[in-house]
């Protein structure tokens, strides 16, 4: 089945700056001049690692566009995108408006490029061009919320893609996955209050945003029911993920029966990143990618889209990028991940007591899901 891909140089010239990590270079507070944790370099490697293996022969290459206005107007207020054009529009970039979101001058063009790349790949599916597809975009989109920039997200790539296959593609019941490790707090909040999206995020218990994923966050109004949340223990791994999976993830979307299932697709709950302590191998991303792609052929004609998100080990991502890009190709590139020996006595955790308590709590809710 022909998988679209989508990628542009441009995705790497969004320029976090100076930054160390996370914060500003500030020497007084004996911070200096680095780089920023969401700097190009994973996401060029992710790239690299899929030409350098053969991989990207097997795909169907998609040009991306840049996301009309009209189009980032459905998720996004207006004060909103001038906001993060005035920040581009400087001559040394700004930030997003958190205070470690860096906007580098002209990344509001490339913001709408990473909207506009995912939304053309979801048009290209919808008209069955490609089956399903993988846009590795940059900036990532899922803490931005209608109004607010945050977590080095500018726009919300996935919400506007999810907008547009409603609007303009015929696809009015739209499931999002989202297994970055990272509350998809913004997409939640876009949708809080619609029964036609289904937002389901697994993530690390209170890594970020502060207070935000809580199991009990299941949506408002007539969208109670439509957001579920599986926030798990630090140190959750393989068996935990795939449970969280098997109990709440596929019932949920058997259940809302979607046209067309979105992944936000963190790698960033590996067992290697710096910005969180789950434990996930380039195997397991695989597991629940396979878990996916038969979901999507069993509900929608296999209609799934995947837009990158975090992942931040420049090392490890780009492995379990891979993996799971080679599951939803249906193919191999025949190249093992080269750290599952590293990782086999710790990363192969099995499922603990309260890991499974807090699959089970948010398993509760799944009825609620029509
Ligand atoms: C700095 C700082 N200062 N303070 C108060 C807070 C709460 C800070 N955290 N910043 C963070 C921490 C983690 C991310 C992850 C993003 C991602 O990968 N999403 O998928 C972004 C920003
Ligand atoms: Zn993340």
């Amino acid at each position: 089945m022909p998988t679209g891909y989508v990628f542009h140089p441009h995705y790497l010239w969004h320029d976090t700056g100076t930054s160390d990590g996370l914060l500003p270079p500030d020497p007084s507070a004996g911070i200096p001049p680095g780089a920023h944790v969401g700097n190009a370099d994973t996401t060029r490697r992710i790239h690299d690692l899929i030409h350098a293996s053969g991989l990207l022969r097997d795909l169907v290459a998609i040009e991306p566009r840049e996301a009309t206005m009209t189009e980032l107007l459905r998720v996004h207020t207006s004060d909103h995108v001038q906001h993060i054009k005035d920040q581009s529009d400087q001559r040394g970039g700004g930030d997003a408006g958190d205070g470690y979101s860096p906007v580098g001058r002209g990344s509001y063009r490339i913001a709408r490029l990473a909207a506009g790349g995912l939304t053309e790949l979801v048009t290209r599916v919808a008209e069955g061009e490609v089956t399903n597809g993988y846009a590795l975009t940059r900036p990532p989109g899922h803490h931005a919320t209608a109004d607010h920039a945050m977590g080095f997200c500018l726009f919300n790539t996935i919400a506007v893609a999810a907008r547009h296959a409603q609007a303009q593609l015929g696809l009015p019941r739209i499931a999002i996955v989202d297994v970055d490790v990272h509350h998809g707090n913004g997409t939640q909040a876009i949708f809080y209050a619609d029964p036609t999206v289904l937002t389901i995020s697994i993530h690390q218990a209170n890594c970020f945003p502060p207070n935000s994923g809580h199991v009990r966050e299941n949506g408002a109004g007539p969208g109670a029911g439509y957001a579920l949340n599986v926030p798990l223990p630090a140190g959750t791994g393989h068996a935990g993920y795939l449970h969280a999976m098997h109990q709440v993830v596929l019932p949920a979307l058997d259940r809302f029966a979607p046209d067309l299932i979105l992944l936000a697709a963190g790698f960033d709950a590996n067992v290697f990143d710096p910005l969180a302590r789950q434990m996930l191998t380039a195997d397991t991303y695989r597991q629940m990618t396979r878990l996916l792609v038969d979901a999507a052929g069993r509900l929608c004609d296999g209609r799934l889209v995947a837009a990158h998100e975090g992942g931040y080990n420049p090392w490890y991502v780009p492995h379990c990028a891979l993996a799971f890009l080679e599951e939803l190709a249906g193919t191999t590139t025949h190249l093992p991940d080269p750290y599952a020996a590293v990782v086999a006595g710790y990363a192969a955790e099995p499922l603990l007591p309260h890991q499974r308590d807090a699959i089970e709590a948010a398993a509760q809710l799944v009825d609620r899901v029509k």
